[in-house]
Order: C-alpha cells, then structure tokens, then sequence
C-alpha cells in the first residue's frame, strides 16, 4: 500500500539534486528520501532520467548540485559510503566467476539467498555458461542480499521470465526490514505492488503518485478503462 513520507528510520536523504547536459536541464531541484524498511518507487519514461537519478546517488556521475545525507552523514559519492549498493542496467560482474565467487565477494551470509535450491544448483557454474536472463537474476539477487543498508534497483526485472520476477520481488520483501530500496522499472504494475511510496519523474520533476490515476494524469499511462 502507498503511503505518504516516514520520516523515522531514515538512512538516504536528497535535496536539491539537479543535472544538466548539454544545456538541458534533465534533473531539477529534487527531493527524495528512503528509510528502513522502505521500497521507493521511481516511475518515468524512457530517457526521463531515472538511471541518471540512481547513478549520481550512487557517485558515477556528478551533479550540477545535490545535497545528499546518508544516516545522517553528508557524501557526495554513494559508494564512499560503505552503505550504498547498486544494481546498473547493465550487468556489472566478471563472467569469468563462478557463482560460489561471487556470493564470496559480496560477502552473502544469508540464508533465504544461500539455500535457495536456485543457487545451490548453480554454485559451480560460471557466469558465462549461464543465460543472459540468469545472470540478470543472479546479479539482482546478489545486490539485494548484500550488507549495506541502502540499495539501488535499476530496472532489476528486464529480461526476466514472470516467475522470477516474483522470486526477485519476493526476495525484496524479505530484505526490506534491514534496508531502504529504491526501485525503477518500466514494469509499472510491479513497481507499485511492492512500492511502499511512489514517484514519477518528468520533465526533470519528481512528483509523488499515490494511484494509476495519478499515472494518467502523470502522462506516464494512456486512460485506463
Ligand atoms: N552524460 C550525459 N551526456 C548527455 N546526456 C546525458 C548524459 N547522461 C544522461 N543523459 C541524457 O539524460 C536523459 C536521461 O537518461 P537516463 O538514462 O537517465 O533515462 P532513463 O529514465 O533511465 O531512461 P530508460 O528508461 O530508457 O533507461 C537522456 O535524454 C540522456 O540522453
């Protein structure tokens, strides 16, 4: 269910954030936070700026300005942070690893990740033997198990057959108590299912939508019948 802003818990906060290329302006102004036990929704169309957005969180990419606190603590890289994971859109581990190695190098402990039959059939495979959808689901999974206590979910279901969408969103549920997630994906439906605030980004706004309705207002939705 959608609700309004919690306040409490909260481990990421951002104000101000605005980026521009090339004389446009793609990021103006915005205002988000994620507490524990929060999934935050990002909504938009294609080239609206939501991977920009989880990219200077992340410190890839710089902005124009952005004041960022996490915990409490300013940064201006997400990754210095030691409190920040991120899923990019693109697949990000070596293909040369075998399962086993990476779950080693994120340092994964938990058991609702380990003893998933999943995993444990494919602990000695490499990652170039497997699909392009596995490894997807792989990296996924491992981004959401990690330690830190906020993560960045970039379109985290492309690709992904229905059943491990819901095996990722699942996973997601279980996390939740010790993380803040951010989430964006063009499978809206998804996204709002497990959102617990949601917002839609255009024309470089953030605006939070409680509704499908509100998506259609949005221009994100044509009318819903
Ligand atoms: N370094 C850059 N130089 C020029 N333009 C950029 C740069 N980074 C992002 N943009 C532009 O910013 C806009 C937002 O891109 P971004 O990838 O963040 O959108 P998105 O909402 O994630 O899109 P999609 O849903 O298609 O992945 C695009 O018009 C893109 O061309």
């Amino acid at each position: 269910m959608l609700e309004s802003e919690n306040l409490s818990n909260e481990l990421l906060y951002i104000d101000s954030l605005s980026f521009s290329r090339g004389g446009g302006s793609i990021l103006s102004g915005l205002y988000l936070t994620c507490a524990q036990h929060e999934v935050v929704g990002i909504l938009g169309r294609n080239g609206s700026g939501k991977s920009t957005l989880m990219n200077v969180i992340f410190g890839r990419i710089k902005a124009d300005f952005a004041f960022m606190r996490c915990k409490g603590i300013k940064f201006e890289k997400g990754y210095q942070t030691g409190e920040i994971t991120y899923l990019p859109q693109e697949g990000f581990l070596p293909r040369n690893l075998l399962l086993s190695e990476a779950l080693q190098f994120f340092q994964i402990d938990d058991v609702n990740l380990l003893e998933l039959p999943l995993i444990q059939e494919n602990l000695n495979r490499r990652l170039s033997s497997l699909s392009l959808g596995m490894i997807r689901l792989f990296e996924t999974l491992l981004i959401i198990y990690t330690k830190e206590s906020i993560t960045l979910l970039d379109e985290p279901f492309v690709g992904l057959s229905p059943i491990y969408i819901e095996l990722i969103k699942e996973h997601i549920k279980l996390v939740k108590h010790r993380k803040g997630i951010l989430i964006s994906d063009h499978y809206f439906r998804q996204v709002m299912d497990l959102s617990d605030r949601l917002y839609l980004l255009k024309d470089s706004h953030l605006t939070q939508v409680l509704n499908e309705d509100e998506l259609v207002f949005g221009g994100y939705l044509n009318q819903i019948d």
